[in-house]
């Protein structure tokens, strides 16, 4: 891949971050959800996003699932393609909080060392990686999309928690126990970013 290219010249703008915060009414951020598949990702960040909205807060949702339609679609499940799929989700989640957005991302994620990529992309208060702890027998008896089952029998290889990694956060803004109500845990999500003056609801 082309490397950053020395003729390409950074070009300041007028209308600054804070500008844009100011008329909006709260920061932009990144809420960072990882986890297996099947802890729980999709659903807190819909039901979070769903709450903010109502409050007037300009969100937007990244989902692994969807992302990898479009902007992803040219990658698969090996460790380049996702360290490469969570380092465009991660400039493209940048971009959006730049605009002001509060930006949901919802991607396993399973490598420390690209989560931390993602967070020096952001200034220091504006990652939040909320950890959706599930265990790997809850998310496999859950199996909504029948991917554990095949994992199992050797019709899906690389599958996270199976046969290829998940690195857990060891210090993550949010460490949520994914067993527990969906309503409870969002709330908790919702009162760090007050807590973090992200919002001010
Ligand atoms: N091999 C393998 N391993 C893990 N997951 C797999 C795999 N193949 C397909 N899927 C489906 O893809 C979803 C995960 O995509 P992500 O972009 O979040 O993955 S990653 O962050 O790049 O690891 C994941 O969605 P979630 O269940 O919502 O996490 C799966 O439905
Ligand atoms: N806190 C929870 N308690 C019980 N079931 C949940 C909870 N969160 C999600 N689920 C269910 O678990 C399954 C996987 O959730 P999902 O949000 O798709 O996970 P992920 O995005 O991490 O793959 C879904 O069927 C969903 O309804």
């Amino acid at each position: 891949m082309a490397e950053h290219d020395e003729n390409v010249v950074w070009h300041p703008h007028s209308i600054t971050r804070e500008d844009r915060q100011q008329r909006q009414g709260h920061r932009g951020a990144v809420v960072w959800f990882t986890g297996l598949s099947g802890s729980g990702k999709s659903t807190l960040a819909d039901a979070v996003e769903q709450q903010l909205f109502q409050q007037g807060v300009n969100t937007f949702l990244l989902d692994g699932d969807n992302v990898r339609h479009g902007l992803c679609r040219d990658l698969g499940f090996s460790d380049a393609d996702r360290k490469e799929n969570i380092r465009r989700v991660g400039e493209v989640a940048k971009l959006m909080a730049d605009a002001g957005l509060l930006v949901l991302t919802a991607f396993i994620s399973p490598h420390r060392s690209e989560r931390q990529m993602v967070r020096e992309l952001l200034d220091g208060d504006q990652f939040i990686e909320v950890f959706v702890d599930t265990p790997l027998h809850v998310c496999e008896a859950r199996d909504p999309k029948g991917l554990y089952r095949k994992a199992r029998a050797g019709e899906l290889t690389n599958f996270t928690g199976i046969d290829a990694v998940y690195e857990a956060p060891e210090q993550p803004e949010l460490h949520l126990d994914g067993e527990q109500f969906v309503t409870k845990l969002s709330d908790e999500i919702i009162d760090l970013l007050r807590r973090k003056d992200i919002i001010d609801l």
